[in-house]
């Protein structure tokens, strides 16, 4: 198990309370290998609660999640590093440790591999932060300090790849290059799964969209499935259009249709 190279990640049933209020219910789906999913939805939604249950930071109250068919709530915590690697949606540096040393800390589940060197610089070189390698990550600016956080991520061997929010504090260049990244991964046999509130980068990028509205899943499937203006407007209570051309999508929100709750 510990050496898998592709997985099957599998959400069945989940629960999750936070504080007073219930913020996952009965949530099933899968991701698969080859498989680049979008999970996206309005503020609140459970985005970053689902993230968090699938890698593991999170417990949920009931059900449970699957990796190869094996509940991951009862695997080693080591193991589980080792199975899928997590980004979450912030994270605010307290040490002043080098990008490069940031980075590294991303193979800490493999112990000391003799091309550490190596994959560092192949992160730092993914996420263009090379120049960062030997900055103080508490010195760099926001989408400066994300491209480091990302380079940590796709560091290691994990053949799950969860990340919230990736692309949020990057500029339009470095967007386009993380997402190409991510499908890259993906095609290559990773299970990549992203929180996302760029729809046109998840219609364009992803394979499949999970749409969550309320701690549920409202929809699931393909982005012309999923995308479309009935489930949108349900969501997130705007009209849309969404134009495509030459296989990329982008994303016009048109206007309000009901008052904005968050
Ligand atoms: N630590 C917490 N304690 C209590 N409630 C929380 C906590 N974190 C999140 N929540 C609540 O859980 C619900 C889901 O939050 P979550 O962060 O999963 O949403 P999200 O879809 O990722 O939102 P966003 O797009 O704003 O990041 C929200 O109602 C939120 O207020």
């Amino acid at each position: 198990m510990a050496s898998e190279k592709t997985i099957e990640a599998a959400c069945v049933a989940l629960e999750l309370q936070r504080g007073r209020k219930s913020v996952l219910q009965g949530i099933h789906c899968a991701f698969k290998p080859f498989e680049l999913t979008a999970v996206v939805g309005p503020n609140g939604a459970g985005k970053s609660s689902l993230l968090q249950c699938l890698s593991g930071v999170l417990s949920p109250d009931a059900g449970h999640v699957e990796l190869n068919g094996l509940d991951a709530g009862q695997l080693p915590a080591s193991q589980r590093a080792r199975l899928g690697a997590f980004l979450p949606q912030s994270e605010t540096p307290t040490w002043s440790l080098s990008a490069a040393d940031m980075v590294a800390l991303g193979l800490l589940p493999w112990g000391r591999l003799p091309d550490r060197e190596q994959r560092v610089q192949q992160a730092l070189l993914l996420v263009d932060a090379q120049e960062f390698a030997q900055r103080p990550v508490t010195q760099l600016s926001g989408g400066e300090l994300r491209r480091v956080q990302l380079a940590r991520l796709l560091v290691g061997r994990a053949p799950l790849l969860i990340a919230d929010e990736p692309t949020a504090a990057l500029d339009i260049r470095h967007q386009l290059q993380l997402m190409q990244n991510f499908r890259s991964l993906a095609d290559s046999g990773k299970t990549v799964v992203l929180a996302l509130h760029d729809l046109s980068l998840a219609a364009r990028f992803c394979d499949r969209i999970l749409l969550m509205l309320d701690g549920e899943l409202l929809a699931q499937g393909t982005p012309q499935q999923v995308l479309t203006p009935t489930l949108i407007g349900e969501a997130y209570g705007v009209s849309c259009e969404f134009r495509w051309r030459d296989g990329i999508a982008d994303f016009v929100p048109l206007d309000l249709l009901r008052k904005s709750s968050g």
